[in-house]
Formats: structure tokens, C-alpha cells, sequence
């Protein structure tokens, strides 16, 4: 379970104006499941996951995860060492005790077999996002922070993405926490959408789907976009 409780967070930029990035937010992600945050562009949901991760400490509130394991994150830049291939990057980020460990079934969920010796360079924004994928995933999470893996590539491609990260999580189960500005992305993948006002970001609801991942074709997803809008007036 991942509870979060900020009461505030705020930066002070170079002249000394003081930006309210995240006001009074709480949520919480159950053991296993996945849930979506979605909101304004601005509206601090960066900030929220890196306060989870502990990259910044300097707000009010608590944060609480009661998993043990390792801590994944995904980012919007794949961020893989350019000078290491696909696999390095990958066994790179594994503990001593699995660095050895067989990463073939991995590797083919994510259509990454037979790229394991590619340089990042040499990949597609598609493909170097499901290295880094696979990257967090190796790590065997217990809980996994995605920040809008699959933005600025086309729909088809986000599409066969989210496909992908679906497979991969019910082989690799974990609780997900995963940002994103685009609903129908939140839609298909989500157990529940937690909706942000702009910033400084605060719930201003929570949707859940509980139409089981097996049955949201486009039909499905379509209705319950319209649902979702319906019920909470003024999301995009
Ligand atoms: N280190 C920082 N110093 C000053 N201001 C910051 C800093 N980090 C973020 N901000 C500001 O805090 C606000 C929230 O930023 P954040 O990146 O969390 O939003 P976001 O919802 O993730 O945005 P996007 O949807 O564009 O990715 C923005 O106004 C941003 O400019």
C-alpha cells in the first residue's frame, strides 16, 4: 500500500516568487493495484512522484509505502546510459544477488528479443522506452512510479505501448502509480483514476474502473470515457 498525505509543497523560484506546486493531496494505491493520476499539464504531478521517491524531501506531509521491495520508477526521457546496451542497462540496475538472472521472458514480452546488444542510440523513442520498461520491471518492484512513459509518441504506437506494459505487469505484478494527461491511456489501464485540480494539484475525484482490463476494447473504453466525463464535468 502506498499512502500519501502531502499537506503542501511549494518551490521559490529565481526571483523569489513562492510556486504552490501540490496543496492538500492524499491518496492511496492498494497492494496490486494500478492506478492512474491525471491532470492539468503544470499542475505538479512530476512533483508528487518524485516526492514519493524521496528525490525531494522538502514538503509538508508524510508519505508512507508499506512494500518492502524496491522502488521502480519510469520517466518521460528513457534515461539509459548511452554507452552500455540495452541489456547492460538493464542487469546494470539489478541487485548482485540477480544480476545474472534469465531476462529472456522478459525481453520477448517487451519485443525487445534480439536488441539486447544495441547501443540506445541505435533504438526508436519506442524502443528505448521499453527498455526502460523492461529496465524497472528486471527489478522485480513491489512498487512502480511510471511518469507518462509513452508521451509524445503517436497514438498507434502508445497504443501497442500500453498493450505491452498490460502484458508485462500480470506476468510481473506490482502496485503501479503512473501519470498521465492522456484519459483514454488511463482508462484502458486503471483499477482507478484519481483526477487533479491545476496547480497547485489537490483530488478533485476519483473514478474507478471496475470493468474487468480483459473486456475494455475501444467500444468499452469509449463509454467509459463518456462515464468518466459525465461524472466529473470539466475533465479533458
Ligand atoms: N525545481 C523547481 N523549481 C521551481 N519550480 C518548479 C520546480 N519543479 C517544478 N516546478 C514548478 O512546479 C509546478 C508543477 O510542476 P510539475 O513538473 O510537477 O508539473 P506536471 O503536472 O508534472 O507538469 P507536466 O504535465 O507539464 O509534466 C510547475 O509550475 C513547475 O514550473
Amino acid at each position: 500500500m502506498l499512502d500519501v498525505a502531502i499537506r503542501a509543497k511549494s518551490f521559490r523560484s529565481a526571483d523569489g516568487t513562492v510556486i504552490e506546486a501540490v496543496g492538500d493531496l492524499r491518496l492511496s494505491v492498494p497492494t496490486g493495484r494500478f492506478t492512474c493520476l491525471v491532470g492539468p499539464s503544470g499542475c505538479g504531478k512530476t512533483t508528487i512522484l518524485r516526492l514519493i521517491l524521496g528525490l525531494d524531501r522538502h514538503f509538508d506531509g508524510e508519505i508512507a509505502i508499506s512494500e518492502t521491495g524496491a522502488v521502480a520508477a519510469v520517466f518521460q526521457e528513457p534515461r539509459l546510459l548511452p554507452w552500455r546496451t540495452v541489456e547492460e542497462n538493464i542487469r546494470l540496475a539489478l541487485p548482485g544477488a540477480s544480476a545474472g538472472e534469465d531476462l529472456s521472458g522478459l525481453f520477448q514480452t517487451l519485443g525487445l528479443a534480439g536488441l539486447e546488444t544495441f547501443y540506445p542510440g541505435e533504438l526508436s523513442l519506442g524502443l528505448a522506452r521499453r527498455a526502460a520498461l523492461a529496465r524497472a520491471f528486471a527489478l522485480r518492484p513491489s512498487l512502480l512510479l511510471l511518469d507518462e512513459p509513452f508521451v509524445s509518441l503517436d497514438e498507434a504506437l502508445a497504443a501497442r505501448l500500453r498493450g505491452l506494459l498490460a502484458e508485462v505487469w500480470s506476468a510481473r505484478p506490482t502496485t503501479v502509480l503512473m501519470v498521465t494527461h492522456n484519459l483514454r491511456e488511463a482508462v484502458e489501464l486503471a483499477d482507478e483514476i484519481v483526477l487533479l485540480t491545476p496547480r497547485p494539484a489537490r483530488v478533485s475525484g476519483v473514478y474507478p474502473v471496475t470493468v474487468p482490463r480483459s473486456r475494455r476494447d475501444a467500444a468499452t473504453v469509449t463509454a467509459l470515457l463518456a462515464d468518466l466525463t459525465a461524472a466529473h464535468p470539466g475533465t479533458a
